[in-house]
C-alpha cells in the first residue's frame, strides 16, 4: 500500500486550500450529518472510501485507461477525489490502481495537491480491487496512517459527479442496515434473452431500478463478505450489494440517487463530464474594475448585461493596489470567471494586478481561470494602430499565464463612433 504524496496530512479541503470554501463545506457537512443523526467532530462516524480505478477502460475504445483521461486538461479521476475530499468526514480515501499506473497516480495526487489518499494495487476484476482496498483498511499494517473505519464507502473512480447528501444518504442507511446503496430509475427495459437469442421475458420497468454508486457498508460486514465469497464471485460479479446479501445475509438500503450519479463507460460520456463541468464553473463572473469613473460605469452596463444571462455576477471597484480585499474573497470563493476592465493609462496594470492575485491563490489548480482584459479606445486621443500595437503585449500575458491554467483574452472597444473592434489574443 503507497501512502500519497509526502506531507499529505488531512485537510479538509481538496487541493489549494481556499479556506472560504472550506469553512462553508465544513458548516454545510456538520448540518447534514446532525440532520441524519451522525454527530460531526470528535464523536461522528469513521468512516472512509474505496476507489476501484484499475480498470483499463475497454468499451470507452481509447488507449488512456477511462479514469486517467483529460477532462478540460485534467484526469477524470481527479474530479472524483476532489468531490470526496470536499466531504470532510471521509477520513481516508483508498484508490486502488494497477501497478502501470502507480506513478501516473501519485503524479495525479502530487500536481492537483489531493490529501487523504493512499494508493494500493487494483485486482483483476473489479470487485478483486475492492477487496484489496478493504484489506488495506482492515489490517494494521507498519507504518500505515490508516485504521479501521466503522463504515466504508465503495464508489467507482469514474462517477465524478458524486455529492455530500447522496453520501451521507448512503452512510446513514449503512450504519442502519448494514449496507445501503444508490439507485436510479432504469432508462431502458432489461430483457432476458433465451438460449436461441430471442426474447424469453422482460422484466416490468418500473418494478426495477438501476444499481449506482456510491455504496456503504458496516465494514465488518462487506469486508467479512468479500473474505467469504467464491473465486466466480470475484472473477465474474459487479454488484456489492448483494455480496453483503449472499454471504451476510445483509439486505442494502436502496437510496434515490441524483440524476448526475452516472458511470463514465463511453466515450459519449467525456463529453458530457466536460459539458456539466463547464456549465457548473460558468455560472459566475467577476467584473473588476478600479475606481475611475469611466471604468465604473462601463462596469455597471456590463453588469446589468451579464445579469441577462448569467446566475451570478460580482463586480468589484476598488483599485487593486489595496490588495482587493473583496476580491480576495470571490476568488476565495471560488469564482472562475473575470472581466478586468481597463483605463487606457493604465493599459494592463489592472489586468497584471488581477493576473498575480489569480497566480497567488492556486485558483487555477482544479480549473481553468477565463480573464477577459477590457480596453477602451477613444481614437481621438489615441490612434488605432498604436493602441494595438501596445495591446499585443497582452498577447505575450497570456502565453505565460496559460501555463498556469488561466486563460487570458483582450477586447479592444473604441468610442464615441460606437464601432467595436474585437481583438481576441
Ligand atoms: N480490474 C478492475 C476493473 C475495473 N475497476 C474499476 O471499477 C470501476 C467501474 O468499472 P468499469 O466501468 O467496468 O471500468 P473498466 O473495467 O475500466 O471498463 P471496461 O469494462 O469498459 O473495460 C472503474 O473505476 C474501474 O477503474 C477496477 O478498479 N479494477
Ligand atoms: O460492471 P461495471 O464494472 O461496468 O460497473 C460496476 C458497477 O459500477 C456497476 O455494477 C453498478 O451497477 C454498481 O454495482
Amino acid at each position: 500500500m503507497e501512502p500519497g504524496p509526502p506531507g499529505s496530512s488531512r485537510p479538509t479541503e481538496p487541493g489549494p486550500c481556499l479556506s472560504s470554501q472550506q469553512g462553508a463545506d465544513q458548516a454545510a457537512s456538520a448540518s447534514l450529518q446532525s440532520a441524519a443523526g451522525a454527530q460531526p467532530g470528535r464523536h461522528s462516524l469513521a468512516v472512509a472510501a474505496v476507489l476501484p480505478a484499475g480498470g483499463c477502460g475497454e468499451r470507452m475504445g481509447v488507449p488512456t485507461p477511462k479514469q486517467f483521461c483529460p477532462i478540460l486538461e485534467r484526469p477524470l479521476i481527479s474530479y472524483t477525489l476532489q468531490a470526496l475530499e470536499r466531504v470532510y468526514w471521509i477520513k481516508d480515501i483508498v484508490v486502488a490502481v494497477t501497478g502501470e499506473n502507480m506513478e501516473v497516480m501519485k503524479s495525479i495526487i502530487q500536481k492537483y495537491q489531493h490529501k487523504r489518499i493512499s494508493l494500493v494495487e487494483a485486482g483483476v476484476t473489479r470487485h478483486r480491487s475492492i477487496f484489496n482496498g478493504l484489506k488495506a483498511l482492515a489490517e494494521d499494517q507498519l507504518n500505515c496512517k490508516l485504521s479501521k473505519p466503522e463504515i466504508v464507502i465503495v464508489h467507482d473512480a469514474v462517477r465524478p459527479f458524486v455529492e455530500e447528501d447522496t453520501l451521507l444518504k448512503v452512510v446513514t442507511a449503512a450504519k442502519k442496515h448494514g449496507a445501503a446503496g444508490a439507485i436510479r430509475p432504469l432508462v431502458s427495459t432489461v430483457i432476458s434473452p433465451s438460449a436461441d437469442g430471442c426474447l424469453d421475458h422482460s422484466l416490468e420497468r418500473a418494478r426495477h431500478r438501476a444499481s449506482e454508486m456510491p455504496q456503504a457498508f458496516l465494514f465488518d460486514v462487506i469486508y467479512e463478505a468479500y473474505q467469504q465469497c467464491s473465486d466466480y464471485d470475484l472473477e465474474f460479479g459487479t454488484e456489492c450489494l448483494q455480496l453483503a446479501l449472499k454471504y451476510c445475509c445483509t439486505k442494502a438500503k436502496l437510496v434515490e440517487g441524483s440524476p448526475d450519479l452516472w458511470k463514465v463507460t463511453y466515450k459519449r460520456d467525456l463529453y458530457a463530464v466536460e459539458s456539466i463541468i463547464k456549465e457548473k464553473i460558468s455560472q459566475e463572473i467577476c467584473v473588476v474594475t478600479d475606481i475611475e469613473e469611466d471604468n465604473k460605469y462601463v462596469s455597471h452596463l456590463l453588469e446589468e448585461v451579464l445579469k441577462s444571462e448569467l446566475n451570478h455576477v460580482k463586480v468589484t471597484s476598488e483599485a487593486l493596489c489595496h490588495a482587493g480585499r473583496d476580491l480576495q474573497q470571490i476568488i476565495l470563493d471560488q469564482c472562475y470567471n473575470f472581466v478586468c476592465v481597463n483605463v487606457m493609462t493604465s493599459d494592463f496594470q489592472e489586468t497584471q494586478k488581477l493576473l498575480s492575485m489569480l497566480e497567488e491563490s492556486n485558483l487555477s489548480i482544479l480549473y481553468p481561470v477565463v480573464v477577459v482584459s477590457v480596453h477602451f479606445l477613444d481614437f481621438k486621443l489615441v490612434p488605432p494602430s498604436q493602441k494595438m500595437e501596445s495591446l499585443m503585449l497582452i498577447r505575450e500575458f497570456a502565453k505565460e499565464v496559460k501555463k498556469r491554467n488561466i486563460w487570458l483574452c483582450g477586447l479592444l472597444i473604441s468610442y464615441p463612433q460606437n464601432s467595436t473592434e474585437v481583438v481576441c489574443y
